[in-house]
């Protein structure tokens, strides 16, 4: 690819993960099964995002990619090559970790050029300076590493790992130290990036918001295992499990206990709410997924308040663009939010109705937490 941007065009490569296991073993402690057979295939220049609960495997996972954790069985393969046995230096992967140190005497912009020195690489001044102006952080480069701040050590290692033009990118919760409006900036700077040179990338992020706007697919992970593997819109519309419809998505979506009464309707407490669902088999206990953004609150008398419960309005939030109200469903143990429109605002003690497009309430089997259908 030709840029006239001083920075050069990786050729975009897969990267496969077959069967990927980890077994921590420390003498005199129990083994910790971190990673379990793990399978996970990023096509040529895609992002993918890894998102779950701190512990989950998602650091280790990125570490095994990196050489920088020996892997338990399984195969890593970037193209046709098995990189899972050779040392981190011969894997042609770029590392945009925290942890991984700059080198104190040296100021920011020797750090950036040392792997391209060792390449010896004619561009490499001007592939420096090109990717710290993209990352707003040329004003850094005359500098030594002792004297930044988290933010500022978080981009020289973001650009470190960029200026490698690797075509393959893991980065560990990379824009965690930066400010809001930075954090913003160097998201959609690091996305345009990432898209004009085609590194196949994987991201670790604990952000949603990060996750959702960098990804093209999700991959979000539970004690060692990808729950659920898409696009972001197939995930937050149409998650796999219950796991997967709690963890992604804010406000949290809301679950409440129901049961399926086989004539195409959820009965929640004394109510029920209408559903579709071919699974129409006898009477039976489940979990009841509904999105806050998803349901709605008419007041009492509304056309279509028929296919609604009654709930009782215990507590309001205004939030400028949108409400939040908690409501009761009588019968029910657990409160309700609902996200309701600006406009409509609502009193503690408020009699209204709840409800839901039939497609949009999820059903999840109370013990496997697997979605019904
Ligand atoms: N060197 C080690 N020895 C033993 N157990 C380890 C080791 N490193 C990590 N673990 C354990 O493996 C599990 C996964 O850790 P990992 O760092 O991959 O999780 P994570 O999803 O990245 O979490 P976080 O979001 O908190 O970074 C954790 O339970 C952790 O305690």
């Amino acid at each position: 690819m030709s840029t006239g941007t001083g920075l050069g065009g990786a050729t975009a490569q897969p990267l496969t993960l077959s069967k990927l296991d980890k077994v921590y073993s420390s003498r005199g402690r129990e083994s910790f099964h971190a990673v379990k057979a793990m399978d996970l295939a990023v096509q040529p220049g895609e992002l993918i995002a890894l998102l779950g609960p701190s512990g989950c495997g998602k650091t280790t996972t990125l570490r095994m990619i990196a050489g920088l954790e020996t892997v338990t069985g399984g195969s890593i393969m970037i193209g046709d090559r098995e990189i899972s046995q050779l040392p981190p230096g011969k894997r042609n992967v770029g590392v945009g970790f925290e942890s991984y140190a700059l080198y104190p005497p040296l100021s920011v912009r020797e750090n950036l050029g040392y792997g391209l020195k060792a390449r010896k690489d004619p561009q490499a001044a001007e592939r420096v300076q090109a990717i710290a102006d993209r990352l707003e952080m040329a004003d850094l480069l005359d500098l030594r590493p002792a004297g930044l701040s988290s933010g500022q050590k978080q981009r020289v290692a973001l650009a470190r790992a960029l200026v490698r033009n690797p075509p393959v990118l893991l980065l560990d919760e990379p824009l965690s130290h930066l400010d809001a409006s930075a954090r913003n900036r160097v998201r959609r700077e690091l996305k345009v990036l990432q898209r004009e040179f085609g590194y196949t990338t994987i991201v670790v992020t604990h952000d949603q918001v990060e996750a959702l706007s960098l990804a093209d697919r999700l991959a979000v992970m539970n004690a060692g295992v990808i729950q659920q593997f898409g696009t972001p819109d197939e995930v937050f519309d149409d998650p796999a499990n219950l796991f997967v419809a709690t963890f992604v998505g804010e406000p949290q979506i809301n679950i409440i206990d129901g049961v399926l009464t086989g004539d195409g309707t959820v009965r929640l407490g004394s109510g029920t709410l209408p559903i579709t669902i071919t699974d129409q088999s006898a009477e039976r206990s489940v979990k009841v997924g509904i999105r806050p953004a998803d349901a709605a609150l008419g007041t009492a008398g509304d056309a279509g308040s028929s296919d609604g419960l009654a709930v009782t309005v215990r507590f309001y939030e205004h939030l400028m663009e949108f409400g939040l109200a908690t409501v009761d469903i009588p019968g029910v143990d657990a409160r309700t939010v609902i996200q309701t429109p600006a406009v409509q605002r609502l009193a503690p003690g408020d009699q209204v109705t709840l409800t839901a497009p039939a497609d949009r309430i999820y059903l999840f089997d109370p013990t496997s937490g697997d979605r019904i259908r």
